[in-house]
């Protein structure tokens, strides 16, 4: 059965900001209260997916949430006209406003789970939009998700969606950033979560400084949502002092695609158990472990340069191309790196670099901005079509974006109401081009 492994990127939202939301993950500390370019943001993140089009993979589109959320500050108690809701909570609490204000969902890594139908019980292929609670800008993104996940995969003859995890911290779920899949030549797959701590082992290793925002319990909940087995799937600790060291999801120090791991030496708390792991679960696919040792690119550089934020994808088979952010390219022990890795004989074979950079300064690379969902033809064939990256798709969202989208804001901005009504207008539009139906709480 051919099987097709689509990215769907998140397009960028009109109110893209710096508002050093993300303890832990320290380019958002580290622009804190800069001015963004939310067109700017949007136009790169479009053309990466342009890019990938046109290598010939199949890329998808997932559309940004309505923000500011006006009903989650209403919720919180600031009440009156939109304009006075916004102007009360920029007075008195100006954290509850960035965070009601952030386009966080741009970071589709985290918009869910998804397990292909080849590795589930049911046949099907399965979401579980994550609940993100670790965060509070983010923990008001699954209901949206989960709305925007069904209006792109709505046939429920080959698609299940679930409802995110319970909101608790012993159920901190991240989505796809802390999980991958590696698979054989016959399309046999083992799924991998990879956790930060486990909440019912309180004595087991955990980072000291930073959170640790995935839980073992969240990650084995979804695998049993999704019908998945012990054969199957591993669950896999991260190192809790890399977590401590800036590496707030999995994705920032590890990548795995078909039959390639790449890693830090750093990454796992106990790297030959996993690699024993996953050879036995996996015994038929020649799996190549490319470990980046710490010589060769220390934790912060990779952590500055997101090296292991890269899309691994297959261009041929036995053909793998790495997408990096151009932060790999301007750093030194990166780059040169990067010039030896395809030398190594293993499958991947060329990098490719992209200008992410507005999305970088909050921490969000090449692999944060997409969701990876395997389909076989059928399960393609059933997919939203107008969600399917085009030159035609791409040209229109281009436009859309330079017609609504602003080139400078600056956290005070957010307060502005002209800013509510310029994000609803270009969302309006954008659930009739995406025909998505009306997912937005001011559409409904
Ligand atoms: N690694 C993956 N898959 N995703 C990256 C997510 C970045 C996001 N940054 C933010 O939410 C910053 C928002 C701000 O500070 O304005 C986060 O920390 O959750």
């Amino acid at each position: 059965m051919v099987v097709t492994e689509a990215n769907f990127d998140g397009l960028v939202g009109p109110t893209h900001n710096y508002a050093g939301l993300s303890w832990g993950n320290v380019a958002s500390r580290h622009h804190a209260r800069n001015s963004s370019n939310p067109r700017q943001a949007a136009l790169q993140g479009l053309d990466k997916m342009k890019a990938l089009a046109d290598l010939g993979l199949v890329q998808g589109v997932l559309a940004p949430q309505e923000r500011p959320d006006l009903a989650t500050l209403r919720r919180l108690g600031f009440g009156g006209t939109d304009a006075e809701v916004l102007d009360k909570a920029y007075r008195e609490a100006p954290a509850l406003l960035a965070a009601c204000c952030s386009a966080s969902s741009m970071w589709t890594a985290n918009a869910a789970t998804v397990s292909p139908s080849a590795d589930t019980a049911d046949g099907r292929l399965h979401f579980t939009p994550a609940n993100l609670i670790n965060k509070f800008h983010r923990s008001l993104e699954h209901e949206v998700t989960g709305r925007i996940l069904r209006r792109v995969f709505a046939d429920e003859r080959y698609f299940h969606h679930h409802a995110a995890l319970p909101a608790h911290d012993d159920l901190g779920d991240e989505g796809a950033a802390n999980h991958t899949r590696l698979y054989d030549d016959q399309g046999r797959g083992l799924e991998l979560f990879v956790y930060g701590r486990s909440a019912h082992q309180p004595d087991a290793p955990a980072p000291q400084r930073y959170p640790a925002r995935q839980t073992l319990e969240a990650s084995r909940a979804v695998a049993r949502l999704h019908g998945l087995g012990e054969h199957n799937t591993a669950f896999i600790q991260q190192n809790p002092a890399v977590i401590d060291r800036g590496v707030f999801h999995n994705d920032v120090i590890a990548v795995g695609n078909g039959n390639v791991l790449f890693y830090h030496q750093q990454a796992f708390l106990d790297t030959q158990a996993m690699q024993d792991e996953l050879i036995r679960k996996l015994p038929d696919a020649g799996l190549h472990f490319i470990e980046v040792s710490d010589k060769d690119v220390p934790v912060a550089d990779a952590v500055k340069s997101y090296l292991f934020n890269t899309q691994l994808v297959t261009l041929a088979p036995g053909h793998m191309a790495l997408i990096a952010p151009t932060e790999c390219a301007d750093t030194p022990n990166v780059s040169a790196y990067l010039t030896r890795l395809t030398t190594l004989g293993t499958p991947v074979q060329e990098v490719r670099f992209m200008d992410v950079k507005q999305s970088m300064q909050n921490g969000g690379g090449p692999a944060c901005l997409r969701l990876r969902v395997a389909m076989n033809e059928a399960e393609l064939a059933a997919v939203n079509p107008a969600c399917l990256m085009t030159d035609e798709l791409h040209g229109r969202l281009s436009q859309w974006v330079n017609r609504h989208y602003r080139d400078r804001l600056s956290p005070d901005d957010l307060r502005d109401p002209a800013l509510l009504t310029e994000s609803r207008t270009a969302l309006d539009e954008l659930t009739r081009i995406l025909n998505l139906g009306s997912v937005y709480p001011f559409q409904r």
